[in-house]
């Protein structure tokens, strides 16, 4: 089933192309990876995604089809019903998700009830939930954390938590374990699988490792200067690439001989 269908986007800063006449239809319960070198215009492409782009930063032509409107004529109070309900987002570096001065726990609270018109009590209990499927050891502890009280792979699994815990159609992550050290960039890949499995959610993944596309991807796009250069399934990507720049980026990832990539 189609969830989302992005049409002929083009996004510029400063009168610089940055994403060109990009096209992608979302399959729910599809994971699709987005790579590509630094620039190539995959953040860009996330963050036009969720109306986030910043100031100098514009939509100049294309449709975002998603439930049967074009996200891009969404006004502010049609974004703030979509992002963080339908449309979720986590990226790379989860310590800039959270505020510092405050408690995990009323970070997660305020974020479910924005959503959700339930009790405090209730969107506690959403949320220790939320946190113990990813694998929180003490649920109550990380809600009575601040961030900087927990470790790096800790804070993303809390992120994605808080990403999940309105079982959004789509996921978006963006570069979501490059901060991480491996063994628990294996363990967040893992995670986002399980998530998938048990909401059947889309999640489109940027990163610029390979490795962790071919891991876990059901498709793959290739980009490179704002355009797409090569897309297909995980198998024709990775055992059968096309384009010289997709052989280039295969090789560059010793790693995909060996199965400890992620
Ligand atoms: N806020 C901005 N203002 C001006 N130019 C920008 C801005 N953000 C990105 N760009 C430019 O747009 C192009 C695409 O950048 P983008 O960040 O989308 O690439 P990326 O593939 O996500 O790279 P990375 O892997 O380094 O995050 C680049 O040329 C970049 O310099």
């Amino acid at each position: 089933m189609t969830l989302m269908e992005i049409k002929n986007l083009s996004i510029q800063y400063n009168q610089q192309l940055a994403l060109h006449n990009f096209n992608l239809t979302i399959q729910k319960n599809k994971i699709i990876a987005v790579v590509g070198e630094s620039g190539s215009g995959k953040s860009t492409l996330i963050h036009g995604i969720m109306g986030l782009l910043p100031n100098n930063g514009e939509v100049i032509q294309g449709e975002i089809l998603y439930d049967g409107k074009n996200l891009l004529k969404n006004n502010y109070f049609q974004w703030r019903k979509t992002r963080g309900n339908k449309i979720a987002l986590v990226f790379q570096d989860a310590s800039t998700y959270f505020n510092p001065k405050r408690k995990i726990g009323k970070q997660f609270i305020e974020s479910i009830l924005s959503h959700r018109n339930v009790s405090r009590e209730e969107a506690y209990t959403m949320a220790c939930q939320a946190l113990e499927d990813m694998y929180l050891p003490s649920a109550e502890r990380v809600m009575d954390s601040y961030a900087f009280q927990l470790s790096g792979g800790m804070k993303q699994r809390t992120a994605m938590a808080m990403a999940m815990v309105m079982k959004p159609d789509i996921l978006l992550a963006d570069e979501p374990t490059s901060a991480l050290d491996v063994t628990i960039q294996a363990q967040v890949v893992k995670l986002m699988m399980k998530q998938r499995e048990e909401t059947a959610a889309a999640i489109v993944i940027v990163t610029h490792n390979m490795g962790v596309a071919s891991y876990m991807a059901d498709e793959i796009v290739v980009m490179k200067n704002g355009v797409i250069v090569e897309h297909g399934s995980k198998d024709q990507i990775i055992y059968n690439p096309k384009h010289p720049y997709t052989q280039k980026l295969l090789l560059a990832v010793p790693e995909l001989e060996d199965d400890s990539i992620v």
